[in-house]
């Protein structure tokens, strides 16, 4: 770490044995990178370097392994990240089934400890999972979303996981006052986590509807939000009464693990009433929202990795995304297979990839 100055975000990354990419390294423009290159050339593997150096893992293969390039033993990503005044320097590795991640020349344990330096979110074809994917899905975003804004709820989150977890525990023995002992501290923590995701919705929710609607102007949208327990009762009022019944499941059915929330269209799911191309609009609308609140709430810059845009997207709607994403206060990586297809309008540094090989060509 050192006191340097300049612009906020990845000032370079570099990478080895990564998926399609030969050894290379790029120096980022603060604001918009387009990777353009011919089908399988390896633009999708230069985003997965990206947020394999963000998240320690890769994007599309949930088996990490398959991040390392065919015949090497290990996949290497090192970058720069210039937040907060200072550069960090940033390492994660790969091998025999071990990630390893360096922050600043020291190993680091939990994955929030170098997570919280490069806020990131992806848009492709299969962001439309946000909507489409059971809650699940939609809580590990509000997750994500609150963790980089709030700093202390990782803290109440893990607070709240524990004791769901030694609750459910006692549930599963039949331990009636073992489990009744962990309900104060399972409802504290759950009143906080609550908290904080409500404030989180309320500042982001709201304005990606509002981008939304220009794009969307036929549909009423809107959006709802559930705490996971009966509104307007106490948490730990609500685990008391359902004891009895939780004993017999074996596990606890009320609380923050249960939130939901959802978008509706004209009063319905948006999903089963949006187009696919619109509610890909939609789910857009959403991450430029939440990178807006990231780029005002918190030290660090956001990094949105957008893949194969034109799918699903005719060129009205494209071009009003791309000149959303020049807007916005993200550091924006762009994958194209024609560049005409973007019609980017200010400034952007460009890269051309053929056959694993990343070059600049400045436009
Ligand atoms: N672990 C790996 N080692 C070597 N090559 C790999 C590995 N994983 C995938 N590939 C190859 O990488 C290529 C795909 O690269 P990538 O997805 O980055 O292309 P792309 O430029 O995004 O293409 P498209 O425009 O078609 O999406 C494929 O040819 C695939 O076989």
């Amino acid at each position: 770490m050192d006191g340097s100055g300049g612009v906020d975000g990845l000032t370079h990354c570099r990478w080895q044995a990564v998926r399609h990419l030969v050894a290379g390294s790029i120096d980022p423009d603060p604001r918009l990178n387009i990777f353009q290159g011919a089908n399988a050339a390896g633009k999708t593997s230069l985003l997965e370097a990206i947020h394999f150096l963000a998240r320690s893992r890769s994007f599309i293969t949930h088996r990490t392994a398959r991040l390392i390039r065919s015949g090497e033993s290990e996949a290497l990503v090192s970058g720069r990240v210039q937040a907060g005044g200072q550069l960090h320097r940033l390492g994660v590795q790969h091998r025999s089934g071990e990630t390893r991640v360096r922050l600043n020349g020291r190993d680091v344990t939990a994955l929030s400890e170098s997570a919280w330096l490069l806020p990131l979110q992806v848009l492709n074809t299969e962001a439309q999972r946000l909507l489409t994917d059971g809650p699940a899905t939609r809580r590990a975003f509000l997750n994500w979303g609150v963790f980089h804004v709030e700093p202390a709820y990782r803290e109440e989150w893990r607070r709240y996981q524990r004791a769901l977890r030694q609750r459910n525990v006692a549930l599963r023995a039949g331990d009636r006052r073992l489990a009744q002992a962990w309900e104060p501290e399972m409802a504290a923590a759950a009143t906080a986590v609550d908290a904080r995701r409500q404030r989180f919705l309320q500042a982001v929710l709201p304005n990606a509807l509002e981008i939304a609607r220009q794009w969307l102007p036929d549909a009423t949208l809107d959006w709802r939000y559930r705490t996971g327990w009966r509104a307007g009762e106490a948490l730990d009022a609500i685990l008391a009464a359902s004891r009895d019944q939780e004993l017999a499941q074996g596990f606890s059915l009320h609380g923050p693990h249960r939130a939901e929330f959802r978008v509706t269209a004209d009063g319905v799911e948006a999903t089963s009433y949006l187009s696919r191309g619109q509610q890909k609009l939609l789910v857009a609308a959403i991450k430029v929202a939440l990178a807006d609140h990231w780029t005002a709430q918190a030290t660090q810059r956001p990094l949105l990795l957008v893949d194969d845009l034109p799918a699903e997207l005719d060129r009205s709607h494209r071009a009003d995304l791309v000149r959303r994403l020049e807007a916005g206060g993200a550091q924006v990586f762009l994958t194209a297979i024609e560049g005409d297809l973007l019609p980017v309008g200010g400034h952007a540094r460009w890269f051309h990839v053929e056959q694993g090989r990343v070059e600049a060509t400045g436009g």
